[in-house]
């Protein structure tokens, strides 16, 4: 049997990581083998990919660059662990995907989701998500529940997470048939609870 390919989308501090230990949770205790992966990153490669993307030491890339590097980890996540897990029967629980560039690189950037579909059309092939759960959240909350130091994109300006948000709402009507949106402005367990609906009608 083939796995499902869940993933899980949102501004930063959204509450994905959070929510992805959940759904782990619930999958596992009704017998599903589960890889939780994270983009970018998930390979050896991809991990390096994402001190480069992240950190705040030396030259910025520019946003094609940006969008390129973010493609670079994800064709290696979906061909060296991606793939092979689904092949193998495995539920495969991904925190961020290709949305996250769409909404990010294509929308807040302006590079334009066409343009950055298509790059990621050429790798990602059939392998869509089954289910994407868009956490949706004003990122004046989101941004505040994150205690820790700010990564480069955390960085950015309240207006370009503003358009973020924007981004991944109209990333969400181009694949009405995939994405699902909940509000991610209630607690941990009401989040959840509405996640599961989801997840309980894709078993
Ligand atoms: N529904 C919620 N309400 C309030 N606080 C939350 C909620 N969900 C998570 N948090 C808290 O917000 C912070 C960020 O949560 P989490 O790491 O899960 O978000 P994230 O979307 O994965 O963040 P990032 O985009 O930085 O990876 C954590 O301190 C977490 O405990
Ligand atoms: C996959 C992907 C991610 N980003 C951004 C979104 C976040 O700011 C960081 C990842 O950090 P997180 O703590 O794991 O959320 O990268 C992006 O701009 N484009 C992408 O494709």
């Amino acid at each position: 049997m083939k796995g499902k390919f869940i993933t899980i989308e949102g501004p930063d501090g959204a509450g994905k990581t959070t929510q992805v230990k959940k759904i782990y949770e619930y999958l596992t205790s009704r017998g599903r083998k589960v890889l939780v992966t994270r983009e970018p990153g998930g390979t050896a490669l991809g991990e390096k990919l994402r001190e480069v993307l992240l950190s705040l030491a030396g030259e910025s890339p520019v946003p094609e660059a940006e969008a390129l590097i973010y493609a670079a980890s994800r064709a290696q996540l979906i061909k060296n662990v991606i793939s092979p897990a689904l092949l193998r029967g495995t539920y495969v629980l991904c925190d961020r995907f290709v949305d996250s560039s769409l909404a990010y690189q294509g929308w807040a950037r302006g590079l334009g989701i066409e343009e950055i579909l298509g790059i990621n059309r050429w790798f990602i092939g059939e392998l869509w998500p089954d289910l994407t759960i868009l956490l949706d959240i004003d990122p004046e909350v989101s941004l505040k529940r994150l205690e820790r130091a700010r990564d480069r994109l955390e960085k950015e300006t309240l207006e370009f997470h503003k358009r973020v948000r924007e981004g991944f709402l109209k990333v969400r009507e181009i694949f009405p048939e995939r994405i699902v949106a909940v509000d991610a402005s209630r607690s941990p367990e009401e989040v959840f609870d509405r996640i599961s609906a989801y997840i309980r009608k894709m078993l």
